[in-house]
């Protein structure tokens, strides 16, 4: 009764269910978020003042931004808002604005909307609001570009989180024989391996071991810039600096997952080496275009094959890449145990010893990681250099840091970092102005009710990080880079502002998060410590366009000058 009085309080009428949802399913979305207000706090408030059936009381308090100044709340009923008001209704997803079939069809394939699905994020929210829907052929997809809404879909998550159909995945996966990886795998068999894994490299503690293996690569990665530069004219310049960056992220994760090196930044790099690089750029790229695979319905591939077929030769490369590595560790783990001597090793010779996971789940989580740790950090690094030379205020600030609490050359380590807010703040701050996955998914799994709108579950969700990263309203002068925004006292990594959550949040989030920062980290750190990071003649505006990740559209050329 209570229930039912609470909500009969915060919807004045209900909304037309949708077609097969009946109302008694709007009603229980409404109960599953109720708001956790104790009978004593109503009292004190007044019951009228329970404000909607979205608002928890955590999502009540005032989300601060960075470096702690109070962000205001969007006004209540705004397309920003989660609230649900006495007097208005729950409408349906017929209700919700958006663009239409044939607009997105003119705005994906005429003009080239896969490569600015991040502005396409911002036009689409200014014209619908913060909550909008698409259709992309059968498929629905609810966009949120609100914080707030953000924030209470993460904080609503199940045990086991679902980010989007990976139905073409585990097509190819279940045609060969293979396992899902992290990225792949859904329900138990996802948690399985989460719970793995995570115990592995899920904590910065977890990963300050590889400090060792990471700094031997950035030695690697200091001399590369040396003779790359010195080839240039004015013996400075280092052009496409991702493309070193990327040479430098493949040999990282090389280190950590395969325990080896593979010699991509030497100078006379081995000629396996170098196919294996080429082999591996062409699979990145085609893996690219090649997502689209899914998008081709099964009835269509023996019209239009050649999707299918480039997504199957392009998962096909990557898994017998990372089977190389991984049956060349379990040979040489056999043969340390056949000479019996004890065997020490990293994250591989650690999954390979405890047989937590199968062998075909180890190849998975392998390649699967593999894929996604190479041109996100080496992105990252990329914009990093490149607004570190945009503002040399900035890179000065941060330099001094550097030099007071570490010198001018000491080698970091992991726990050198926590002494250096400012370049954790240099890495949010690129991670706000670039955010390497601009949009990420959820599948409902309960029904919702998000914005006022009733959300069934089984929903896709597209959470534009992109969108609220820019939001003036969470991030004052959000056009600027100014990482100070995100100095604050106490716990840098608690998440308070959902505007800009580039490793996702909760359950799902980014296994690899404290991997990418450790490279990062500690690569910025000596970068800054040997050269200073200037603009050059040949440093052009670089626009960011979408490739499935966002990517520098051009190529970033920077000076690498040392320091005195
Ligand atoms: C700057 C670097 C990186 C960024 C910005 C980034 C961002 C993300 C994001 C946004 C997600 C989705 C999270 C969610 O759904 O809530 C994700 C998932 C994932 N990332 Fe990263 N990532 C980075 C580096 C890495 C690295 C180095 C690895 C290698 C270990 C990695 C491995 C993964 C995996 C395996 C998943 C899927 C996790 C799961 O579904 O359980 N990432 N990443």
């Amino acid at each position: 009764m209570a229930v039912f009085s609470h909500i009969s309080r915060n919807f004045c009428w209900l909304p037309a269910a949708e077609p097969g949802v009946s109302w008694g399913r709007v009603l229980a979305a409404g109960f599953h978020q109720l708001p956790k207000v104790s009978p004593w706090e109503r009292r004190r408030k007044g019951d009228g003042q329970v404000t909607g059936i979205l608002l928890r009381s955590k999502q009540r308090q005032p989300l601060p931004e960075g470096h702690g100044q109070t962000q205001q709340q969007p006004a209540p009923n705004t397309p920003g808002s989660v609230r649900a008001l006495p007097g208005n209704r729950v409408k349906s997803l017929r209700e919700m604005p958006g663009p239409s079939t044939i607009t997105n069809l003119v705005e994906f394939f005429y003009r080239d909307g896969f490569s600015r699905i991040h502005e396409i994020q911002q036009k689409h929210t200014q014209e619908y609001g913060r909550i909008f829907k698409s259709h992309f052929g059968p498929q629905l997809v609810v966009s949120i570009a609100d914080r707030d809404m953000v924030a209470h879909v993460l904080r609503s998550e199940k045990s086991a989180p679902q980010r989007a159909n990976m139905e073409s995945w585990k097509e190819y996966r279940d045609l060969r024989g293979r396992s899902t990886g992290l990225i792949s795998a859904e329900g138990e068999k996802w948690l399985k391996m989460r719970s793995v894994l995570r115990q592995k490299i899920l904590k910065p503690k977890d990963v300050a071991i590889f400090s060792g293996g990471v700094n031997e690569v950035i030695a690697d990665l200091i001399k590369m810039i040396q003779t790359l530069r010195s080839r240039e004219g004015d013996g400075e310049t280092v052009t496409d600096v991702n493309n070193i960056f990327f040479k430098y992220s493949m040999e990282g994760v090389a280190t950590i997952f395969y325990e080896c090196r593979m010699g991509c930044l030497e100078n006379e790099i081995p000629q396996k080496t170098v196919e294996y690089i080429e082999a591996l750029e062409l699979m990145f790229s085609m893996f690219k275009t090649t997502m689209y695979a899914g998008a081709v319905p099964k009835w269509l591939r023996p019209i239009l094959p050649k999707p299918w077929r480039e997504f199957c030769r392009s998962w096909d490369g990557l898994f017998h890449f990372s089977q190389i590595h991984v049956d060349n560790k379990l040979r040489e783990i056999e043969a340390q145990l056949e000479r019996g001597e004890e065997v020490k090793g990293g994250l591989l010779t650690c999954l390979l010893l405890s047989k937590e996971l199968s062998m075909a789940e180890i190849y998975a989580n392998m390649t699967e990681m593999f894929l996604a740790g190479v041109d996100t950090t080496s992105f990252t690094l990329s914009w990093a250099t490149f607004l570190l030379a945009k503002h040399p205020d900035v890179q000065q600030m941060v330099y001094e840091e550097i030099v007071r609490n570490l010198g001018k050359s000491q080698v970091p380590n992991a726990e050198d970092v926590p002494k250096l807010p400012l370049i954790r703040a240099v890495l949010k701050e690129t991670l706000r102005l670039y955010p390497v996955l601009p949009g990420n998914g959820r599948v409902t799994q309960d029904d919702l009710i998000i914005g006022g709108y009733f959300v069934p579950k089984g929903t896709q969700l597209a959470l534009c990080h992109y969108s609220t990263s820019y939001e003036e309203e969470y991030f004052s002068a959000a056009e600027e880079f100014r990482p100070e925004r995100w100095l604050r006292k106490g716990n840098m990594d608690r998440v308070d502002n959902f505007g800009s959550i580039p490793f996702g949040y909760g359950l799902r989030s980014c296994i690899g998060r404290r991997i990418a920062e450790l490279e990062i980290h500690l690569a910025l750190i000596q970068l800054l410590q040997k050269f200073e990071i200037k603009t050059s003649p040949k440093t052009k505006e670089v626009k960011a366009k979408t490739h499935g990740l966002l990517a520098p559209g051009d190529s970033i050329n920077v000076k690498f000058c040392d320091r005195n």
